[in-house]
């Protein structure tokens, strides 16, 4: 297995305008990291320059321990997936898959059959031009091709983004069960934030041209760097708090803080951590004003009742236990909650 993918100190601008600003990312070998960040913020930037399309102005990319500085892109071991239209029109399949390999096996029947086998593509493909696939096997055959010549490092960039819902699931199953057969280490790129918490084995956050957050999709879903990075990889519900170290006592129960903070301020839960039961149990009493039903689950727009003041929360809860809409309800919170103190400057 190779070194993973490791960049340091990495810069580019584009005239005056700087994407990525002294940025660190590793990829452990043999692991899917995803990359998000909103657009604009440098993704593909920061992929176009590990894959050594462009130069940066500063930093240093290496590859299975090898420094980059000096090796084209034909040379570095990378297995490339855009997000749409990588496949030679005028070769079938077959072609297509067998690309960057040597003449010799090129020419052997079982490499295509195997690589067709690893994206789950049935072999008779092997014969049929892009033009007469699918959306899907498309991005599977450019896959296929990318893995066939055993990279180093394979890159996605928004691979599955071309395509409708249904296909879209059934191609990232393939193509990560394909990644996870031959171990390959890859970084993905995706605005899905979704797709990254469920596909990846480490998400790193992208903005204002360094990496805000890397870590599993657990740390980062449930332990974010900041209200920013929180807000992006999930839906928010803001609760007054009186911060008091490392607990937080809100209007409907106590919740435990992972950083200690002080004062008047407001946590921030994600809507499952607001526990709905009969109004006869629970830390306070609420009602169900409306309820946003998404199948599996869904959202509730609660009252809650106070003495003073007006305040709603959202709650999330399986679809079977959606209360009705003016059903009275009991509340607690589950976790542990992030602060957010007023007036703490706000990056984009
Ligand atoms: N060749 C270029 N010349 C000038 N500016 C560029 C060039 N390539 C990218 N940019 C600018 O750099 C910034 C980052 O672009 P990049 O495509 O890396 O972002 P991204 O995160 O991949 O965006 P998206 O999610 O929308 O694809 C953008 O402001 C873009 O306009």
């Amino acid at each position: 297995m190779s070194g993973g993918m490791k960049v340091t100190g990495l810069a580019k601008s584009y005239g005056t305008a700087k994407v990525l600003d002294g940025l660190d990312l590793t990829a452990p070998a043999g692991q899917l990291t995803a990359l998000i960040g909103r657009s604009g913020s440098g993704k593909t930037t920061l992929l176009r320059l590990i894959a050594g399309f462009d130069r940066p102005d500063a930093g240093t990319v290496m590859i299975a321990d090898r420094p980059m500085a000096d090796v084209p892109p034909e040379r570095r071991r990378i297995g490339y997936v855009p997000q749409e239209g990588s496949l030679f029109p005028h070769l079938t399949v077959a072609g297509n898959v067998t690309f960057g390999l040597p003449r010799r096996a090129r020419r052997d029947r079982h490499v295509v059959a195997d690589m067709l086998e690893l994206v789950a593509l049935d072999h008779r493909y092997a014969r049929r031009y892009p033009h007469q696939l699918s959306g899907g096997e498309q991005q599977r055959v450019a896959l296929a091709r990318a893995l066939a010549t055993r990279p180093d490092l394979v890159l996605l960039d928004e691979p599955f983004s071309a395509l409708d819902a249904e296909l879209r699931a059934d191609t990232r199953r393939a193509v990560t069960a394909a990644l996870a057969a031959t171990a390959a280490t890859t970084v993905l790129v995706t605005h899905d934030q979704a797709e990254a918490l469920s596909l990846a084995a480490q998400v790193a956050v992208l903005r204002d041209g360094v990496i805000v957050q890397a870590g599993s999709p657990e740390a980062v879903y449930r332990r974010p760097a900041d209200d920013v990075v929180a807000a992006f990889v999930g839906e928010l519900t803001m609760i007054p708090a009186q911060l008091t170290g490392d607990t937080a006592e809100t209007p409907i129960g106590p919740i435990a803080l992972p950083h200690p903070a002080y004062g008047d301020g407001a946590v921030l839960v994600r809507p499952e951590q607001v526990m709905i039961t009969d109004p006869e149990n629970g830390f306070a009493r609420a009602k169900a004003v409306t309820i946003d039903f998404r199948g599996h689950d869904g959202l509730v727009e609660l009252l809650v009742d106070a003495e003073r003041g007006h305040l709603t929360l959202t709650a999330r809860t399986a679809g079977q236990l959606l209360p009705a809409p003016g059903q009275r309800v009991g509340l607690h919170l589950t976790g542990t909650a992030l602060a957010s103190t007023p007036g703490k400057p706000r990056r984009k």
